[in-house]
């Protein structure tokens, strides 16, 4: 068993660059089966989830070859094979290979996706828009089995602005005869950045990235080369870290644009932040205020920041009370931050914080971001060692986590028990 060992108490210096991002990476990398011949996505994610996903496609017959942060990927002779169970249970985002394999052969046979586990995360809207778009779907021991003649394309209205039900729907129209409007769709960037990959392989995408959005269906996709956009998760964890230890860090290669919420949300804290066009400088102050946060859909501040954020507002001084509207029941990380000292109780969808000192202890990552709210928090204790295991959560969508605290002159390790 890995563990991510961190000694505490010295304030982040230096530059961070930020790698692609994991939740466009796993909705462009399965986008890409919908193509008769290569993909070239570059500025991908070196994590776990990409990893899994690469195994996937091969295990499907495409041809996958990765070079530094480079993949290509020939879908030319990909097979329409079942895929019940294995690998896409330890993906969220295996749910794409639904609309993806849809669009490619008219049938999907997908396990239900797995993924960080914090509460229930339904995919009924995903099933009604393949259902809209003529496809019918029943569950078959598990999995989630799709087919259709022939994909017609429709209007689908979500009844949340779901991430994943967007895109899902966005890969099936992309090969569906006539035009698919989605209305009330999610705009998180990552739908502009599947979007722009798809229009890239022939298909013609209006409005990503606003509540409607129409696809016209084509016969054919091409391959083609794109390259992702920034994580704003993994950007924003380092604005936090930089934060919490008082420190001054340049995160770089990120679209300040999508950051706005947190960014806002830090200042009225009273951390410094400097916009500049292609990175943010965060300043640290000895002492911050508290706040309320309310995580939302985009542009509202992300639900995956909301666990590395309630760290950083047990760093200020006074009560905060930060409420989840999207996952209201994303609270593992609280148990753990409260056996380092935390003093945070939750009520309903909302936690609320009171600022006090932390202190070094053996902890539990329970999810991705429960464990990036643990990493923050063994960063901002003083000179004592926090031992946090469930590093493969962690994996899952850091890059060079270890090496890019280093550079920034965190004291921090892995060990293997
Ligand atoms: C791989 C990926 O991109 N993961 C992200 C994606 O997850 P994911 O795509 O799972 O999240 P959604 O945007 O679909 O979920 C948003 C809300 O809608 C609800 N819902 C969703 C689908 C559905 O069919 N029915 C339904 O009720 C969910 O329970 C949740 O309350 O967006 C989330 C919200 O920004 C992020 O936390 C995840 O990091
Ligand atoms: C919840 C997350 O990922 P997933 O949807 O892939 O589980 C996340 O990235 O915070």
């Amino acid at each position: 068993m890995e563990k991510l060992m961190i000694r505490g108490g010295r304030p982040l210096r230096g530059t961070v660059g930020i790698s692609g991002a994991k939740n466009s990476a796993v909705a462009l990398i399965p986008a890409a089966l919908l193509a008769e011949s290569e993909v070239v996505l570059d500025n991908l994610p070196i994590i776990s989830d990409v990893a899994v996903y690469s195994e996937i496609l091969q295990e499907l017959g495409a041809e996958v070859h990765r070079a530094g942060d480079t993949m290509r990927i020939n879908p030319a002779d990909l097979k329409s094979l079942p895929m019940p169970n294995g690998k896409v249970k330890m993906l969220r985002a295996s749910y794409y290979l639904m609309g993806a394999m849809l669009g490619r052969f008219g049938e999907a046979t997908i396990g239900l996706p797995g993924g960080c586990n914090f509460g229930p995360r339904p995919i009924d809207q995903h099933i009604k828009g393949f259902e809209a778009l003529g496809a019918v779907v029943s569950n078959d021991h598990g999995s989630i089995r799709i087919t259709a003649k022939q994909l017609k394309g429709a209007k689908v209205y979500l009844d949340v602005a779901s991430v994943g039900a967007t895109i899902n729907i966005m890969l099936a129209a992309s090969r569906a005869k006539g035009s698919t409007i989605i209305e009330n769709a999610a705009k998180e960037p990552e739908i502009i950045d599947v979007a722009t990959l798809l229009t890239a392989m022939g298909a013609t995408i209006k409005g990503a990235g606003t509540e409607t959005i129409r696809i016209e269906g084509v016969d054919e996709l091409r391959g083609c080369r794109h390259s992702i956009i920034p994580d704003r998760i993994q950007a924003g964890t380092y604005m936090i870290a930089a934060a919490a230890t008082g420190g001054n860090v340049l995160v770089d290669n990120v679209i300040p644009k999508h950051m706005e919420a947190i960014t806002a949300k830090m200042e009225e804290m009273g951390v410094e932040v400097q916009e500049l066009d292609e990175a943010i400088r965060i300043i640290g102050r000895p002492e911050y205020q508290a706040v309320d946060v309310k995580a939302l859909v985009y542009p509202g501040f992300a639900t995956d920041l909301q666990s590395p954020m309630t760290t950083l507002l047990t760093q200020a001084r006074g009560v905060s009370i930060l409420t989840d509207y999207v996952y209201g029941t994303r609270f593992k990380h609280i148990p753990e931050l409260v056996r380092m000292g935390a003093n945070i109780r939750v009520e309903g969808r909302s936690a609320i914080v009171e600022g006090t000192k932390l202190n070094g202890a053996k902890v539990k990552a329970a999810d991705l971001r429960a464990g990036a709210a643990l990493v923050v928090g063994a960063l901002a204790v003083q000179d004592d060692i926090t031992e946090i295991t469930g590093v493969e959560f962690i994996d899952r969508g850091y890059d060079s986590l270890v090496d890019n605290l280093r550079m920034l002159g965190a004291d921090v390790w892995r060990e293997t028990e």
